[in-house]
């Protein structure tokens, strides 16, 4: 078995995480594009301008069930002295007006409903007292109508050739109802990046084993399979890759050859079975970068094959996790075209002291919560590097800088918005 050689290791040039995400930036390609159909379109990011090619509403659409009327009719009309109007036509939604209306005619008219061009507003149904009398419908109206009322004006939402959705848009509710209303049956949208996710180590059992000595189970493939399904990317689980460099190589080699990225899990610290550090360090792949200043995750580790990224993210689980939310994360969006790949950044105050010092950059697990019409971020217990659990309770990470010395609750800081947040 080829062992890494540690000393190699200890050489590492630490750079600062924007400086890491604008690297990766640098290096995605922008991945292809397919058509899928509307009902399958949450959650992909649109690959094409759209443009509404017609008004909406594009004809004038009555907003209640009543009477389509000409308003200047009712002028004077009272409790008192009410007006009475000859019923001449109905109008279902759908059907088109069958009869022009003069001045004292209306039309029975259904919620939405094309309103005859010569009405100008709509008489809500309760408001008026039908009466039938030898074959001729009058209604009875007791008040003035203003012209326009519960009338929808051609274009009120969107005028034709109005630039709708932008492509890189993600989809979701709205944007799939306004697809629908245009006719968008089909959408075209930039394909879901294969994410090829291996863990590595020799201490691994699968998930479905029984625990041993000294043995863990893989959780964080599972764990960066979600990240990867969030972040709207399709993750594929290989074998965990066992601690012999020439092995991993291949593997890696294989991968690059099916997938869009390759997404790594421990082995890129010092330790003399860390193989991913030294595979990077290799010639199959060119590295980006292999520590960040920052934690956890500082020895979170890019490189790059033909146009695909590698990212070697360490084993520890907090670490794990982070690496991918600053790093794998943003790479997926922009893949998918997306314009705001990054976690999105708010200020919010501490809800508890923090005293621990670091001297990079830290990325602590955090819950959100509203106090007084203010955000608050409160810094998780536990926050260790190697603790798991409480990744579930978090829904931001506090982002404190290696100057920001003791920080006292009350303290505004600046948090990145973790995808899962309700907040
Ligand atoms: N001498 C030093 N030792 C360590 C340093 C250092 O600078 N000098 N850095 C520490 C820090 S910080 C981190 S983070 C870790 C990084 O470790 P690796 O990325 O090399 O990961 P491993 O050694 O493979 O494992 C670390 C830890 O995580 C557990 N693990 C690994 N894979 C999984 C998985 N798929 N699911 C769940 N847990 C996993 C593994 O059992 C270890 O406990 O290095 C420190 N050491
Ligand atoms: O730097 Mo370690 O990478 O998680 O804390
Ligand atoms: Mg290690």
């Amino acid at each position: 078995m080829e062992q890494s050689n540690s000393s190699s290791k200890l050489h590492r040039n630490a750079i600062q995480v924007q400086e890491a995400q604008a690297i990766i930036q640098s290096h995605v390609q922008l991945g292809d594009c397919e058509h899928v159909d509307l009902s399958e379109a949450k959650g992909r990011y649109l690959a094409e301008d759209i443009m509404a090619p017609h008004p909406y509403p594009h004809f004038r659409r009555s907003g209640m069930d009543g009477f389509a009327i000409i308003s200047g009719d009712t002028a004077g009309s009272s409790t008192e002295n009410p007006v009475w109007l000859e019923v001449v036509d109905e109008i279902p939604a759908g059907s088109l007006p069958s009869v022009a209306l003069v001045p004292g005619t209306v039309s029975r008219i259904m919620t939405g409903a094309k309103v005859p061009d010569e009405a100008d507003a709509v008489i809500m149904f309760e408001m008026t007292e039908t009466v039938v009398n030898q074959g001729r419908t009058t209604i009875q109206v007791k008040r003035e109508i203003e012209a326009g009322k519960n009338v929808t004006p051609v274009g009120l939402e969107l005028r034709e050739g109005d630039l709708i959705l932008e492509k890189g848009t993600f989809l979701s509710t709205g944007e799939i109802s306004v697809l629908a209303t245009f006719g968008v049956h089909q959408v075209s949208v930039f394909k879901r990046p294969t994410v090829a996710i291996f863990s590595t180590g020799s201490e691994l059992l699968g998930v479905e084993e029984a625990i041993q000595d000294g043995k863990i189970r893989n959780s964080n493939t599972y764990m960066l399979a979600s990240q990867v399904r969030d972040a709207g990317g399709d993750p594929i689980i290989l074998d965990a890759i066992q601690d012999d460099l020439q092995i991993a190589k291949q593997r890696v080699e294989e991968a690059f050859h099916f997938y869009d990225i390759v997404v790594t899990t421990g082995g890129v610290s010092v330790g003399d079975f860390d193989i991913m550090a030294d595979l990077v360090r290799g010639d199959e792949v060119t590295m980006l970068f292999n520590k960040v200043t920052m934690r956890p995750g500082s020895v979170t580790t890019a490189a790059v094959k033909e146009g695909k990224l590698l990212f070697a993210l360490s084993g520890n689980p907090g670490a794990c996790f982070v690496g991918f939310e600053l790093f794998v994360r943003p790479a997926l969006g922009l893949m998918q075209g997306s314009k705001q790949p990054f976690l999105t950044e708010l200020t919010a105050v501490l809800g508890r002291s923090y005293e621990k010092i670091n001297n990079f950059t830290r990325f602590v697990r955090g819950s959100l919560s509203i106090v007084d019409a203010q955000l608050v971020a409160t810094p998780a217990s536990l926050d260790e590097s190697n603790v798991m659990i409480t990744i579930k309770d978090s829904d931001c990470l506090i982002v404190v800088p290696p100057s920001s010395g003791v920080l006292n609750a009350g303290d505004k800081v600046k948090i990145l918005r973790l995808s899962g947040s309700s907040i």
